[in-house]
């Protein structure tokens, strides 16, 4: 079947000669029911009527336990799965390899799209996900996806011209109007086997678009601020959108097309999967990749999607994911999103975790307009260009070293200074006294405590909630994330508060003690 040529051109080249030479549309096979695995058996049964011999997997659960059925109506799971179909075969067609078989170079896939999945450590749902259908090996290519797959800013402009995509319009903007677009031309669009598998705003239900009575759960934690004012931004970006090329260039852009509700929903989309690609030969871009974002967040996984160069003769740039660890078959991929905190994770992706080692809160800290040495602290702020009202993250085993600084210039009394050294000479990064860091510990556990007697819950009370299956069920995704999410900013500050009032017992000990 390969040709000498294809040969030559190197494996990024061969693998698109190969795709496009052997494509036929039911090439991707089921797994086969060689044991009495209730997996394999419950997968098949879940395949129902699946076209081409495409994987429909509900969620993974434990292990050793089944597939759960197909939820919902039955019309419902036949349909995701005929989009999961529709998918692999364009992306078939358009130079993937996801046959489930070698070739000439060319190791089977080894991935499955499955229509839901449960975050087995959270037992939350998580949408479409990927599972490995075969043994995976650490280092293994997973797949490789072209570059002209992919919606970037690039291919708005192709789409719309230089005009209209200008070289300072930001990449999301170009990639939100290239997103409204195709998806209004329905069945016409290049993308619209992608667009077809993308979940609708309330699926992804970033805390910006949650109703208030889903926020007011929130209430005391730091992600109502950014998500109000990630709110405010949309709707700032939406209306001078709307003032500039929306109304100049009419023709180009349909009213209904271009809603605001559209703009809301490409942003959810942007926000959820578009992945920075940080080395192609051009330099970095931000980019929707149809298939690699379908791989779900595990903030303990350290793979990650990125560019790299193929080809011999001429270099080829594409996307590529390789996996991190050994996976057995049946378990569910995951990638990393980057070290997200909870609250990031809800604006954006509209999930919150329990495990979440970045996860953190902000406290805000703020130089006191009364303190005898506001003019100098002021000044040597202003000259360090920073403000003096800061957030800074408190984690679940640490605070960053920045707080510390910054926290024992806020904290200076004249008589940690008596010599009057200049500001600018003091070393920040040391403690400058006991007393002073016993300062700077006292504010962080004061800082603390006001963010605690924020919220009207107490941890013990969100506990409560959560134990309870039967009413933590029963609420709404969102409102289960916003207990989780709130429960866990608790545990951060109280376990911080621990922290300092142990390293203050221990700094007022006389020494020898
Ligand atoms: C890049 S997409 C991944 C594919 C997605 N599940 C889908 O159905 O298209 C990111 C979205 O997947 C979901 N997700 C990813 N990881 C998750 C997790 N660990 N728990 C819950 N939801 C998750 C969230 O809805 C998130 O906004």
């Amino acid at each position: 079947q390969y040709s000498t040529t294809a040969f030559l051109l190197g494996p990024g080249r061969q693998h698109r000669l190969a795709s496009t030479t052997t494509a036929s549309r039911t090439v991707l096979q089921p797994l086969q029911a060689e044991s009495n695995d209730p997996w394999i058996q419950a997968l098949q049964e879940a395949q129902g009527k699946s076209t081409g011999g495409l994987l429909g997997l509900e969620g993974l659960e434990k292990a050793g336990s089944k597939l759960r059925g197909l939820k919902g109506p039955a019309g419902e799971a036949d349909k995701r799965l005929e989009q999961n179909s529709a998918l692999l075969n364009w992306l078939a067609d358009n130079g993937v390899w996801v046959y489930d078989k070698s070739d000439w170079g060319q190791a089977p896939h080894s991935l499955a799209v499955a229509v839901d999945t449960v975050d087995e450590a959270e037992n939350e749902r998580a949408g479409r996900g990927m599972v490995a259908n075969r043994e995976i090996k650490e280092g293994d290519e997973l797949f490789h996806i072209p570059l002209d797959l992919l919606l970037t800013k690039e291919r708005a402009r192709t789409e719309f011209g230089h005009d209209v995509i200008t070289d300072d319009m930001s990449e999301y903007i170009a990639i939100a109007l290239l997103l409204m677009g195709e998806r209004a031309k329905g069945k016409d669009s290049f993308w619209a086997p992608y667009i077809n598998v993308l979940p609708t705003l309330d699926e992804v239900a970033p805390t910006w678009s949650w109703p208030e009575e889903e926020l007011s759960l929130l209430e005391g934690s730091p992600v109502i601020r950014s998500t109000e004012s990630m709110a405010r931004k949309l709707e700032a970006e939406y209306a001078a959108l709307q003032q500039g090329i929306l109304t100049k260039h009419a023709a180009l852009f349909a009213a209904d097309a271009y809603t605001f509700d559209a703009f809301r929903w490409a942003f959810a989309m942007l926000f959820s999967r578009a992945i920075r690609l940080a080395s192609l030969s051009d330099g970095e871009a931000i980019a929707l990749v149809p298939y690699a974002d379908l791989l779900n967040h595990n903030p303990f996984a350290n793979a990650y999607v990125d560019a790299r160069q193929t080809g011999w003769l001429k270099k080829v740039d594409e996307v590529a994911v390789y996996s991190d660890r050994a996976y057995k078959r049946m378990e569910q991929i995951y990638i990393s999103y980057g070290p997200k905190s909870n609250a990031d994770l809800l604006l954006l992706y509209g999930f919150a975790l329990d495990r979440n080692p970045f996860n953190s809160v902000d406290i805000t800290v703020a130089l006191d307009g009364n303190d005898p040495l506001f003019p100098q602290k002021k000044a040597f702020l202003d000259g360090v260009g920073q403000p003096t009202t800061m957030n800074f993250p408190m984690y679940n085993d640490r605070y960053p070293d920045e707080a510390l600084q910054y926290l024992r210039l806020i904290c200076l009394a004249p008589e940690d200074n008596k010599a009057g050294v200049e500001l600018d000479r003091l070393e920040f990064a040391n403690k400058i006294s006991d007393a002073n860091e016993l300062r700077v510990l006292s504010l962080i556990q004061a800082a603390c405590e006001a963010a605690l007697e924020g919220y009207p819950t107490t941890e013990e009370q969100d506990t409560a909630v959560m134990s309870d299956r039967g009413m933590f069920g029963a609420l709404t995704k969102n409102q289960r994330m916003a207990v989780k999410h709130r429960r866990q900013e608790k545990r951060i500050l109280k376990r911080t508060i621990a922290a300092v009032t142990k390293e203050r017992q221990r700094l007022s000990m006389p020494l020898g003690i």
